[in-house]
């Protein structure tokens, strides 16, 4: 079968993680017989430094007329806070999660079997396993809320950003964090703050009036903070957890860590239509950027979840998640995941066996 591609390789290590995940696209093409042809779609600081804003007109059209987004990451210290928001590369992620419509962010944190001794818990912890799916909203809430910025007379400056959710919004999330959890191991996690945020009150009775419709389901309420601790605590517990887009974000980076490293943790974010877009949930990582020491896996892995989720392909996701639990296994590390005395490989490298692994 023949696919198009949009990708968008964003800064810092986003370049250099798309690259190894379009290596990996290839073999998966010359292995199952498909034709993938890729178009470079420009958003985020590049896009800036090219254009004078980090969303280019076009650009939303552009990914619509592909079956599927690769994102690298955008973002970096040379396009600061400082900047005019049209300037900004977030800005530019949070317009194109939007006008895609992606409001769900699924973000698998699996302990991978040869990782075990990567995950930093204890022992009896990690032995228990660790396999969550994060649920997070993502086209909503205080990322998207009105911002503002005004001079008190007594106070100096002060800000806002505004928190908003509707019904609509949380009942497709919520539905899709249930069918989720149908094909897994049938348990929903809410994440609130329903003790202290009237949009969490909301988002708690939505899900309650859920839970009823899906019997097969067990479900639970966590406040945040206690989410939180208990990630790291007995991660164990968790199969799906819901949550509103901000705790999403924080959740899922620690979860990252709970699991090895946050260069390991893919995404897929969907909507009601094509394309999906997958990305790392990891950011540009500028500390790291250009020197060929990024973990090429969570972006490897977002393309196994295209394989799954856009493309209905789950023979050809299984074959990428496998390869990349064969070279684990086989002991090749990246400087994330090496522990102390194993001498790292470079992101190339890592991109390299994989593909061997996938062609094999
Ligand atoms: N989806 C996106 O494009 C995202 C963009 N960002 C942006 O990225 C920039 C940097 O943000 P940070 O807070 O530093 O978060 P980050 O996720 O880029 O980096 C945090 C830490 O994790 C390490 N790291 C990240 N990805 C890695 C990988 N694949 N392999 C090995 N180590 C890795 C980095 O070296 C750094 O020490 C900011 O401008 C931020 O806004 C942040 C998160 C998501
Ligand atoms: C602009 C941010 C919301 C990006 C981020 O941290 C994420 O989506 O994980
Ligand atoms: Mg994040």
């Amino acid at each position: 079968m023949d696919f198009k591609i949009a990708l968008i390789r964003g800064d810092g290590i986003g370049p250099e993680v798309v690259g190894e995940a379009v290596k990996v696209l290839d073999a998966v093409g010359e292995r199952f017989g498909h034709t993938f042809t890729y178009t470079d779609v420009l958003l985020g600081g590049c896009a800036t430094d090219a254009v004078g804003k980090s969303y280019p007109d076009g650009t939303a059209e552009k990914c619509k007329a592909c079956d599927a987004v690769l994102l690298g990451a955008v973002g970096g210290p040379k396009w600061g806070s400082d900047r005019p928001a049209e300037e900004r590369p977030e800005t530019a992620l949070l317009a194109i999660r939007r006008d895609l419509g992606l409001y769900a962010n699924l973000r698998p944190a699996a302990l991978r079997p040869a990782m075990a001794d990567a995950c930093p818990l204890k022992k009896e912890t990690a032995e228990q396993g660790i396999d969550l799916l994060m649920v997070r909203e993502l086209t909503g809430g205080i990322y998207f809320g009105q911002r503002e910025k005004y001079q008190t007379e007594d106070r100096g400056m002060e800000c806002a950003d505004r928190m908003a959710y509707s019904e609509m919004e949380i009942e497709r999330i919520g539905r899709r964090a249930f069918e989720l959890a149908r094909l897994r191991r049938k348990k929903v996690s809410s994440v609130d703050k329903a003790n202290v945020l009237e949009t969490s009150r909301l988002w708690r009775s939505v899900m309650h009036r859920l839970a009823e419709e899906y019997p097969d389901v067990a479900y639970e309420d966590v406040l945040v903070d206690n989410c939180a601790m208990q990630l790291v605590r007995a991660p164990g517990q968790f199969d799906v957890v819901v949550t509103e887009n901000m705790f999403g974000d924080i959740l899922s980076d620690e979860a990252s860590m709970v699991t090895g490293s946050i260069g390991l943790l893919p995404s897929a974010s969907i909507g009601d239509s094509a394309p999906g877009l997958y990305e790392p949930i990891h950011g540009s990582a500028p500390d790291i950027a250009g020197q060929d020491k990024a973990n090429p896996i969570a972006t490897i892995l977002s393309v196994a979840m295209m394989m799954r989720y856009s493309f209905h392909l789950e023979a050809e996701a299984s074959a990428i998640e496998a390869a990349v639990d064969g070279v684990l296994a086989d002991g090749w590390r990246t400087a994330d995941i090496a522990e102390a005395g194993v001498t790292p490989i470079g992101t190339k490298q890592m991109g390299d066996l994989i593909c061997q692994k996938l062609r094999a």
